[in-house]
């Protein structure tokens, strides 16, 4: 699927009304993407079927389901939740509810994201309680909801007169992730709380869904019915009155039956952008994918120069570098602060993971967005469906520990059909598992081995070493005790490296780092590197030579330091 340009066919000959027109030219859309010319027609004619899409990051899913949903419920009489997005966290729900207010734009559609205020406040936005005597009387207030899986449940367990079972359709956005098995029991919940009609009608199904002469689907089109439901109040089912539809997306979709099954699939279709008939994983035409071979001490350096690269002809370009924990996160970002530029080029970098909050989360987005900040250091949280325009290079410091992962971090470049460069930084334990990983996904033979010479690393040398040491320092001064300290992450590390390589890539089913629901908070685990002592340490005279003071005072104590990135 080449998703460089839109098609030629104008929004309107897709079916999409003017006034959706509008709003979509509001936000630079005037054409749809492939993924988007397959899905937008057929979620508004076909009835019944439940869907799974399989297309690459950035190739526009989020608008493929929006702009249908939208243009379905918009007819509604009734205000009621007809449907529900759930995506694995909640950097997500505010883009992808963002997304949704910049489409009902001039409409009384309502959206609402949960999981990003407090639970009590989004009560009184969901549902307004008009119950006297003994009678409940409740109405939603709320057409469309975009939330995480845990706040859902909670809602459904514990607000009153929040109600799912007018739900026409329900999205799962990022499917393979949340479908894995420590979101499953949300599932269960979630259907349940749906209209059960699904059982009822059995299989009159097959009325619904016809198969011409060459085996293809004839759509049916049906009437908008209108019901009256238990209140007496004509429910106006915009949508298929019979049945909850449901859709799957990702890029690297599960097609795991155990997990698929629990969503009790409809007569399931599927679309796909693969060429060939066995589901590989299809990444942006537009991705240029790179890797380097490195000794673990020297990962460092090869950063440096791939942030000098990039930055040297434009220093507003964006960079992205995946690491593979919360804590390594925070210690390369903090050496890559005390370094500051690559060869007289200046830098401001920052990290992003779960050890922040939504909200300092999404403030630095902001500022990455206006390039106040031009390299994040991030860790898996950011892998999945986040979508910031431009990013021109997302590098892997750590191999990748599953081809999912891989792919949905180097799907936040070569978005939308733009161009864009991945690097994956492989030291020496890591080569045999990654060749393995990539082999597996058929990737291998689109990979670039960049091969660096011990001289490209010179002009960072000084400046690295320097930072190294006053990390060591800082360290040593705020956290380590007066025996021999082996930093447990570097043992932690090793572990994990041993593992690895005895896992098999595919089935290294490893968790990306845990959405918002269930992550504990990292901040106590997070080492606080607080400014104060990175500021102490200038880089003037008086600065080194109490730098190298200290520096002996530590190794006359014996103190052994391994800091290990
Ligand atoms: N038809 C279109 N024309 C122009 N831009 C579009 C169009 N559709 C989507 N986009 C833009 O493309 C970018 C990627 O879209 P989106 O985030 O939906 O991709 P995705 O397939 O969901 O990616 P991922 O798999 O990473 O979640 C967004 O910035 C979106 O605004």
């Amino acid at each position: 699927m080449e998703n460089n340009n839109n098609s030629n066919q104008s929004l309107e000959s897709y079916g999409i009304e003017d006034w959706l027109v509008g709003n979509l030219n509001e936000i630079s859309v005037t054409g749809l993407f492939p993924v988007q010319q397959e899905i937008v027609p057929f979620i508004s004619r076909a009835e019944g079927h439940d869907i799974c899409v399989c297309a690459p990051t950035g190739s526009g899913k989020t608008l493929a389901y929006a702009i249908p949903l939208v243009q379905k419920i918009v007819k509604r009489v009734v205000r009621r939740i007809r449907v529900v997005v759930i995506v694995p966290t909640h950097d997500l729900v505010i883009q992808v509810e963002k997304t949704f207010q910049s489409i009902i734009k001039g409409t009384d559609l309502i959206v609402q994201s949960l999981g990003v205020k407090p639970f009590h406040v989004e009560q009184k936005l969901l549902v307004k309680n008009h119950s006297y005597g003994e009678h409940a009387l409740y109405e939603s207030l709320v057409d469309i909801i975009v939330s995480t899986p845990g706040r859902l449940v909670d809602h459904i367990n514990e607000t009153q007169g929040f109600t799912l079972k007018y739900l026409n359709y329900l999205v799962i956005d990022e499917a393979d992730r949340l479908l894995r098995q420590s979101f499953q029991d949300w599932l269960e919940i979630v259907i349940d709380s749906t209209n059960n009609l699904n059982n009822d009608i059995g299989n009159s199904n097959n009325n619904f869904i016809k198969y011409n002469e060459k085996g293809n689907i004839e759509i049916n089109e049906l009437p908008i019915n209108i019901i009256r439901d238990n209140n007496n109040q004509e429910n106006h089912l915009c949508w298929s009155e019979f049945k909850l539809v449901k859709l799957l997306l990702s890029a690297t979709m599960t097609y795991n039956p155990s997990k698929i099954s629990l969503l009790q699939l409809n007569a399931p279709l599927f679309f796909t952008t693969s060429k060939t008939k066995e589901i590989k994983y299809t990444m942006p035409s537009t991705l240029k994918e790179s890797y380097i071979i490195t000794n673990p001490d020297q990962k460092p350096l090869v950063l440096l120069n791939i942030i000098y690269e990039t930055l040297k002809n434009d220093s507003n370009k964006k960079i992205i570098c995946f690491t593979k924990s919360v804590d390594i996160t925070h210690r390369l970002n903090s050496l890559l602060k005390l370094i500051g530029s690559v060869d007289n080029i200046k830098f401001t970098c920052e990290e992003y993971s779960s050890a922040l909050s939504t909200t300092e989360r999404s403030s630095l987005l902001n500022r990455f967005k206006s390039n106040e900040i031009n390299v994040l250091i991030c860790s898996d949280i950011m892998s999945r469906g986040m979508d910031i325009s431009d990013i021109d290079v997302v590098i892997n410091y750590n191999s990748p520990p599953n081809i999912t992962l891989y792919v949905h971090r180097v799907g936040r470049t070569a978005r939308a059909g733009k161009h864009g460069f991945s690097y994956t930084i492989i030291d020496k334990q890591e080569i045999r598992y990654y060749i393995s990983m990539m082999k597996k996904a058929e990737r291998s033979q689109t990979l670039h081995c960049l091969k660096w010479k011990p001289a490209t690393y010179e002009k960072f040398e000084s400046n690295y070493k320097l930072a190294l040491n006053q990390m060591r320092l800082i360290y040593s001064k705020r956290k380590l005790n007066e025996e021999e300290i082996e930093e447990n992450l570097l043992t932690e590390e090793a572990q994990n490296q041993n593992q690895n390589q005895d896992q098999d890539p595919q089935e290294n089913e490893q968790d990306e780092e845990e959405d918002d629901d269930n992550s504990v908070n990292n901040s106590n685990k997070k080492l606080k590197f607080d400014n104060s002592s990175i500021n102490s340490f200038g880089n003037d005279q008086e600065s080194l030579i109490k730098l190298k003071q200290s520096l002996l005072e530590i190794s006359k104590k014996k103190l052994k330091v391994n800091f290990n990135l």
